[in-house]
């Protein structure tokens, strides 16, 4: 697969302050990444570093093959940045009208329209005057205006509300499936787990997970298949099946811990069992999140490794 990201061996220094720690990694084209991390981590600095808008303390970042800044890469990259600022005394129609004027061949101006979701006499406001959810908006249909191949976004849903979150996820699924490669940061963990393909989670300017949500959760939290209890269930049994680590009975229901919850069921329908109102449970995207951030530095190189 075509490698469009390429972070090899990256610190960013400020100061004393040493914001991204030689990390390095790939991005491919066509991947949907999000950038996790507790606040400060380093993932907008990593972000702006991919952009070419801050430059390493060391390291060398590609993008497409040449320096992030190269005027090739102008035409092929999109972001929405955490700050908005809006030109003044221009109408949402002649923003979105002159960001389509840069590029050689821009996004048709009605679906950026509905991109930003706003009605009609909005268009007519004054950018500077949309509320800062319109404007999170607009800027995300700014950032596809120039119909981009690779997308960036810095905590791109803050302050949306539910609908344009919605709107937001959606298109950006959309453009995904079209092969677009989009880049994202983001606190909400369950939109990571729900939209990403994979998560690159940072804790103290370094990468100590790497992998899709299913496998970094899998790696880091039990999983375990629960039914009703019944007293027909001796739980000695129930622990003799492949890959059940462990049997819990509780709130009237049995757990059996494992890493192989399809096995599990195939063994408990093989010994026709009698189980009722079974539920597959796998851990949550937060749980294996506060454990790797809580453990820390330490655990980065098996975390790696394992995940
Ligand atoms: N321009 C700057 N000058 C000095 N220090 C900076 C600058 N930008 C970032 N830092 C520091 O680098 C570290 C990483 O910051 P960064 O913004 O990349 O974190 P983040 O993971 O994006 O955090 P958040 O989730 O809070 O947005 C922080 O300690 C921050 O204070």
């Amino acid at each position: 697969m075509e490698i469009v990201i390429s972070l090899n061996q990256i610190t960013k220094q400020f100061k004393k302050q040493t914001a991204v720690n030689n990390i390095s990694t790939v991005i491919h084209k066509g991947e949907l990444v999000a950038i996790l991390g507790p606040n400060g981590a380093g993932k907008s600095t990593t972000l702006l570093m991919m952009l070419g808008l801050i430059e390493p303390t060391n390291g060398e970042i590609t993008l497409m093959g040449d320096h992030p800044k190269h005027k090739r890469n102008r035409e092929r990259i999109g972001a929405m940045l955490q700050e908005v600022s809006m030109i003044d005394a221009l109408t949402v129609m002649e923003v979105i009208q002159l960001f389509r004027s840069y590029y050689p061949q821009p996004m048709a101006f009605e679906q950026l329209i509905s991109i930003t979701g706003l009605q009609e006499e909005d268009l007519k406001k004054r950018a500077d005057k949309l509320s800062g959810g319109q404007k999170r908006r607009l800027s995300f249909a700014l950032a596809l205006a120039g119909d981009p191949e690779i997308i960036f976004f810095d905590e791109p849903t803050v302050g949306m509300d539910t609908s344009a979150r919605r709107n937001f996820w959606r298109t950006v699924e959309e453009m995904n499936k079209k092969g677009k490669t989009v880049i994202f940061t983001t606190h909400y963990l369950q939109e990571a787990d729900d939209v990403a393909k994979r998560i690159i989670l940072f804790n103290q300017g370094k990468i100590i997970a790497d992998g899709a949500p299913i496998d970094i959760k899998r790696k880091l939290t039990a999983s375990s298949v629960s039914f009703a209890a019944n007293d027909f269930i001796s739980l000695e049994m129930l622990a003799t099946i492949a890959y059940v680590m462990k049997v819990v009975e509780k709130d009237g229901r049995v757990f059996l811990e494992t890493d192989h919850t399809d096995e599990v069921l195939e063994e408990i329908f093989a010994r026709k069992i009698k189980v009722k109102d079974i539920n597959i449970h796998h851990g949550r995207l937060d749980e294996a999140f506060e454990q790797l951030t809580r453990r820390g530095g330490e655990f980065v190189e098996s975390s790696l490794d394992a995940v």
